[in-house]
């Protein structure tokens, strides 16, 4: 188990958290930018000394180690590959610093080499490798000395929209098969529900809300998580009194709102996604956002059907 509890303050910004996360876990941090994640991940990898507290893997106080004697495995946004050394020569470096015997050396990066799709570029520089590629051998460097914890940040960070589809289901696998446990650092709510066993939200250096993404996602703690995770039928005290509900603010779930019989309103966007459509319509001159299979054009009139039973009331 990886329990922490940590505190660091940088000039106009504090971090104080307690967090754990089971042996083999995939725990992602979700936050906005600046929310304290890669500090987190840094404390936690070594690289920087918290003011106060500890982090313990396994019932080991790692603490007082420096970073090498964690047994921890990063990949770090800025952390770039080795441009003198070829593929295979970058995925073994840490092996090499460990003192595997070579006949182990060249098993364990041969084995990674294969599982990241990478064989045929054993030989080349990284220079040579496209941004995808070059990521998947960061990936292969950090799990070849088979850590205990791995430390990720922003995996997917620099890539372009298609390969960083193609890595995700890449490094989902990846994560599953090692069952290394694994705290990953993201700003996506999407990448953080497809790869992580639990989602762990991070606001000013503080934790809102832990738990499964379905949980996080069903029933965020407040207004705040809610918008965070992508909601956007989030209505304040006198909207939900105008569709219905208690004065109080108040989340509608996707489920909650279909076309169909039900309060007269009108479509005022219409967003065309390809395999679904987006209609921001006004019911009762309140702004809700659906989506359908096919959707009126922008004007047209329509009737909302509400499910007022599924909404959640919110904090603040
Ligand atoms: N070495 C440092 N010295 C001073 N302030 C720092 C230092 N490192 C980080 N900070 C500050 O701490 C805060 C949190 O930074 P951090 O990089 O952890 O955020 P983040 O959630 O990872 O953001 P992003 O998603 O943009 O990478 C920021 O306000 C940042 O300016």
């Amino acid at each position: 188990m990886l329990e922490l509890s940590l505190e660091k303050s940088f000039p106009g910004f504090q971090l104080a958290l307690d967090l754990m996360a089971q042996e083999g876990e995939v725990l992602a941090l979700l936050g906005p930018s600046g929310s304290g994640k890669s500090t987190l991940l840094r404390l936690i990898a070594g690289l920087l000394a918290p003011d106060r507290g500890f982090v313990r893997f396994g019932g080991v106080d790692l603490t007082p180690l420096p970073p090498e004697r964690r047994g921890v495995g990063f990949l770090f946004q800025d952390y770039a590959l080795f441009p003198h050394l070829t593929v295979a020569e970058n995925v073994a470096f840490g092996l090499v610093e460990a003192r595997w015997p070579r006949a182990e050396r060249e098993a364990r990066v041969r084995e990674l080499l294969e599982r990241m799709e990478l064989l045929s570029h054993a030989g080349k520089r990284p220079q040579e490798l496209s941004g995808g590629e070059q990521q998947r051998v960061a990936l292969a460097r950090a799990l070849a000395p088979k850590p205990r914890l791995l430390l990720l940040d922003e995996p997917l960070g620099a890539l372009d929209l298609r390969l960083r589809e193609e890595l995700l289901f890449f490094l989902r696998r990846t994560l599953r098969e090692t069952r290394v446990t694994t705290l990953l650092v993201t700003h996506d709510q999407g990448e953080a529900f497809l790869l992580a066993h639990r989602v762990a939200v991070i606001r000013q250096g503080r934790l809102v809300q832990v738990g499964r993404p379905e949980e996080v996602y069903t029933k965020p703690k407040d207004a705040w998580t809610a918008r965070f995770m992508g909601h956007k039928n989030l209505l304040s005290p006198e909207e939900s009194q105008r569709i219905g509900l208690p004065p109080k603010p108040h989340l509608l779930p996707p489920g909650a709102l279909r076309l169909g019989e039900g309060a007269e309103g009108v479509v005022e966007e219409r967003l065309y996604y390809g395999p679904r459509v987006g209609l921001w319509v006004r019911v009762k001159g309140v702004r809700l956002y659906l989506e359908a299979q096919e959707g009126p054009e922008e004007g047209t009139p329509i009737r909302l059907h509400l499910d007022l039973n599924q909404a959640l009331p919110l904090e603040g």
